[in-house]
């Protein structure tokens, strides 16, 4: 079974995107990133981290807000207009979730769509819906970009999306509609998710469950594309069991090391054409 690492992939777009960075660095351009983070949630911290890390590292600057758990509506909607409104500030990166005293879609939609480097907003989702350019979410774009670097066929093909989330499951199986595959979305009310499975070629699981599915569920062949970020045993592992699909799937992405080592890479690809959109002549 071939190993779809994601570092090759991130490491491919990282270099384009250095060449292209290289060109406006020459003009001292400063592009920057608004990170903004409320409350504690573990995941969005760890993302936080790394986004905010590779962002300096590639050249970008970085205007990251913590606030606390207890923070107002008032309080992080002033942060979202601030940045609305700064003319430096090219994209803006929400970490999901907010503490439940927030109203984080009202949050999100208060976003300019121009700055809406995960593709959350209403306005982004409907440009997938119509298939236009905008920024669309990172994560089903990283999972696009794995197939691609591995030139993984798409078109004609049977694939299975394991989960509707508005950030993944809805968004990615639009994108790969957009790309002629027949696809089904199974979900927790799908009455027989093994024989759903069988008949995929292609496997997304984004469903958010350790493990939830194993070799005895996958077509021998098939290609699975783990975009699952889950705790076992101290561990971070993915919604599938890597190790059983051993002898039966085809190729397959680990976890850690695969979608989500490819996202933060794909959404400062997304920083640098907000700051292209508003400087055309550039
Ligand atoms: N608006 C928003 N968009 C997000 O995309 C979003 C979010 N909020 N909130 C938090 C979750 C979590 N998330 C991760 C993405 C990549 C890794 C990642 O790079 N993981 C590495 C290392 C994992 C490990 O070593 O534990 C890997 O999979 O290789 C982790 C977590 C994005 N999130």
């Amino acid at each position: 079974m071939k190993e779809l690492r994601g570092k090759a992939v991130a490491d491919a777009h990282k270099a384009a995107l250095a060449k292209k960075l290289e060109a406006l660095a020459t003009k001292q351009v400063v592009i920057t990133l608004g990170i903004l983070l409320v409350g504690d949630d573990k995941a969005a911290h760890m993302y936080a981290h790394f986004m905010e890390k590779t962002a300096r590292t590639m050249g970008f600057a970085v205007d990251r807000r913590d606030l606390p758990a207890m923070a107002t509506q008032a309080e992080v909607e002033a942060v979202i207009r601030e940045w609305n409104a700064a003319d430096t500030i090219y994209g803006v990166l929400p970490l999901m979730p907010m503490p439940a005293q927030i109203d984080s879609e009202y949050i999100v939609d208060l976003l300019s769509p121009d700055k809406d480097l995960d593709g959350l907003t209403t306005q982004s989702i409907g440009r997938v819906i119509r298939g236009k350019r905008g920024f669309w979410p990172c994560t089903p774009r990283a999972c696009i970009a794995i197939l691609d670097h591995y030139d993984i066929p798409v078109a004609g093909k049977e694939v299975v999306v394991v989960g509707r989330s508005q950030v993944v499951g809805k968004p990615v199986a639009l994108m790969l509609l957009d790309r002629n595959a027949t696809v089904t979305i199974c979900h927790s009310r799908t009455a027989d998710l093994a024989a759903k499975l069988k008949q995929a070629d292609i496997v997304i699981a984004a469903v958010g469950k350790a493990h939830v599915i194993d070799g005895t569920m996958i077509k021998p062949g098939a290609v699975v594309i783990d975009v699952g970020i889950n705790e076992l045993d101290g561990h971070t592992v993915g919604d599938v069991n890597y190790a059983s699909l051993d002898g039966i799937a085809s190729a397959a992405t680990p976890v850690p090391g695969g979608v989500g080592s490819v996202t933060t890479t794909i959404l400062l690809e997304g920083l640098c054409e907000a700051y292209y959109a508003r400087n055309v002549d550039c």
